[in-house]
């Protein structure tokens, strides 16, 4: 990045800093008690996006992937004191929204060897896998090869070029035993997505479904304790993108005394729904915000030869519905995924220590990736927080604002710089807050990380062009994924609109010889899920939350003389082209794509145009950034 300002190597000093500082750690809120353990327990990962070095501007999603190393390891370590089970399952998304994962083409390619130092026991694809051809093959060719039967991707198929025939990327089914003996079949069921490259294949849940491998694996022929249904998929059923509905129906059907347990994501939120007696489902957040427990007792089998209420430790009490006789409970967690949790959950006594040599090596090696990857490389300072949902859609704080003034100033055809144009993208493009303070390199993925390219139909009359933005913002993406309604929320952010340095938690923890109190709630998730508002490990006060549009349009070269032109060129990304094409044709225009074409080189995408903004209007008050009090980084570095 030759234009960059200059590095930031002190992020980097900083993470070292934080680990050593006690106090920093007293700064971050802490769980209101310890989890409850059944006879089988599970940690669940779900839309990391590449957030691997963990959130450096929010201490309270600030533990990094070596820190879950060594968590997920004292965890294991645990459960096997404990006689139980404890599984570990992620359900995709791994790339598309932080340098760590973005920066280095195909995306993954860096970050993918970092997440492969967890022992999951199953895994299963996200869209964001399926996208971009290139990164598909990655996860046919390496990541499904390092995962091996562990990796599930029951309706998805790719091309092998070796043969020339769909194959699918992981396998279809697990059927596996657990330490203690529980019987398992497992299946990795990606929701109908229809966005992928064409040498992927999304076979759909209801035709899946009815394929005589599923309806055999469903009546397998050894003994089934428990069906996991895992997908990138939403939880909840009444979601219009999940299928677990229909996948819990069909099993249930076929298998009416096995309980099924399913994990979800894609929604980007924390869930947790009931199906029936013996079945639920959870979801665990996005971008290392969130790490997911469940903990289930009263499995029915022959083979289990573990506890089914651990000691000296709190167990799940609660029926999956009140009017439930089957003897299966259920707790459910959403632990912030920071030291202060981890260290929390994971040791006993103030001489435990927390890290292994693994998670320290795992963070050594995302400090070097990141170095290599030039991440703290400096675009400009941002003078202000401009959040996603905290304000109301165009408020002055509220990002859009910000993107509409930068795709005015910055998306421009130098040829027909005079010609008066809209510059539209979807707001979903969008991933993060972007925070008062250095906007750098990493930055500008976590807040645009997509490669999409700016096409435009010419000299389109303004009595079109004008409606083409509410239009829009009342049709749904042509990615064949389904938004509600006309004002559908974008994925709300539970960052803290202020970004302030989380402090307060609001109990006693001892850890490192420490011991830390203080009672102030602090913003963050609250969440209301079919087992009520306790699932919150750690609880917070509400972060306000404004609905946004599909869509957001900049404009530059109109008249300033207060009249109208008579054409305008309308720009817009080609990831939704053919949506505007529909919308202009239901203005009554008569366009085809054939009249769509690059309105800037394809090279210059949705990952430029910030960046750009960030060097031509943010450099001047570099040399006083404001790092520190309250905030960018941590700790006034
Ligand atoms: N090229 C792309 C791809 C995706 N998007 C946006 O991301 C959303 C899907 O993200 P999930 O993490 O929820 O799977 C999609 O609906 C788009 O909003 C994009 O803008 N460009
Ligand atoms: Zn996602
Ligand atoms: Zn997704």
């Amino acid at each position: 990045c030759d234009s960059c300002y200059g590095p930031v190597d002190e992020v980097i000093h900083e993470r070292l800093v934080r680990r050593m500082q006690p106090e920093a750690q007293a700064a971050t809120t802490s769980p209101k008690g310890p989890l409850e353990w059944g006879q089988l327990n599970f940690l669940h990962t779900t839309d990391t996006h590449g957030w691997l070095e963990g959130h450096l501007k929010e201490q309270n999603y600030g533990a990094d992937w070596g820190d879950f190393v060594s968590f997920s390891r004292h965890m294991v370590q645990k459960a096997g004191n404990l006689a139980v089970d404890l599984l570990l399952i992620d359900t995709g998304d791994l790339h598309d929204g932080a340098g760590l994962s973005d920066a280095a083409p195909p995306n993954g390619v860096v970050s993918n060897p970092i997440f492969d130092n967890i022992n999951y026991d199953l895994l299963t694809i996200g869209n964001h896998e399926l996208y971009v051809t290139e990164i598909a093959y990655e996860h046919f060719y390496n990541f499904s090869r390092v995962w091996g039967d562990k990796y599930l991707t029951s309706n998805v198929q790719i091309i092998n070029p070796a043969t020339g025939n769909f194959e699918y990327i992981g396998k279809q089914y697990r059927y596996f035993t657990t330490d203690h003996g529980l019987r398992i079949m497992a299946f990795g069921v990606l929701y109908n997505f229809g966005g992928n490259s064409n040498v992927s294949k999304v076979i759909k849940a209801a035709d899946m479904v009815k394929q005589q491998w599923f309806i055999d694996a469903v009546n397998y022929t050894e003994p089934i304790d428990l069906f996991l249904v895992i997908g990138h998929n939403p939880i909840r059923r009444t979601d219009s993108s999940s299928t677990f509905g229909l996948l819990h129906d069909t099993i249930r059907a076929m298998r009416p005394t096995v309980p099924i347990q399913a994990f979800g994501g894609h929604s980007h939120i924390r869930d947790f729904q009931v199906y029936d007696d013996m079945s639920t489902g959870l979801e665990s957040g996005r971008y290392c915000e969130t790490l997911g427990w469940l903990s289930m007792s009263g499995i029915q089998s022959d083979t289990y030869t573990g506890l089914m209420n651990p000691r000296g430790v709190p167990n799940p009490t609660r029926k999956a519905t009140n009017t439930s006789t089957t003897g299966l409970v259920y707790s459910r967690r959403y632990l912030d995924w920071n030291r202060l949790t981890f260290e929390y959950h994971a040791t006993n006594s103030q001489d435990s220590t927390f890290d292994y040599h693994s998670g320290l090596r795992v963070t050594t090696d995302i400090t070097d990736a990141r170095k290599a990857l030039n991440l703290s490389a400096l675009y400009g300072c941002a003078p202000a927080t401009y959040c996603q949902s905290c304000q109301p859609f165009l408020a002055s704080s509220n990002i859009f604002s910000l993107v509409q003034t930068a795709l005015g100033a910055i998306v421009v055809n130098a040829s027909r710089a005079t010609i008066p144009r809209y510059v539209i993208v979807n707001t979903g493009s969008i991933r993060f807050n972007l925070v008062k303070g250095p906007f750098t390199y990493d930055d500008s993925f976590i807040v645009s990380p997509f490669t999409d390219a700016f096409q435009y139909i010419p000299n389109v009359p303004y009595a079109l062009a004008q409606n083409v933005i509410n239009s829009l913002n009342g049709a749904t993406l042509n990615d064949k994924r389904e938004f509600p309604g006309v004002m559908p929320q974008v994925k709300y952010s539970c960052i803290d609109p202020t970004i302030s340095l989380i402090s307060g938690y609001t109990g006693e923890l001892k850890s490192h010889g420490v011991t830390r109190r203080q009672t102030i709630v602090t913003p963050g998730y609250t969440t209301t899920d079919d087992f009520g508002t306790d699932g919150d490990d750690t609880p917070h006060s509400k972060i306000p939350s404004y609905s946004q549009p599909n869509y957001v349009a900049g404009n530059a070269s109109f008249p300033t003389d207060g009249t109208t032109p008579a054409t305008v060129d309308v720009v817009f990304l080609d990831y939704f082209a053919s949506t505007v094409v529909s919308v202009l044709n239901g203005l009554g225009g008569t366009y085809t794509t054939a009249d769509v074409s690059y309105y800037l080189p394809p090279s210059f995408t949705t990952q430029t145009y910030l960046p750009l903004y960030a060097q031509q209007y943010w450099q001047a008050n570099v040399p006083n950034c404001p790092v520190g009090q309250g905030v960018g980084y941590p700790n006034g570095k």
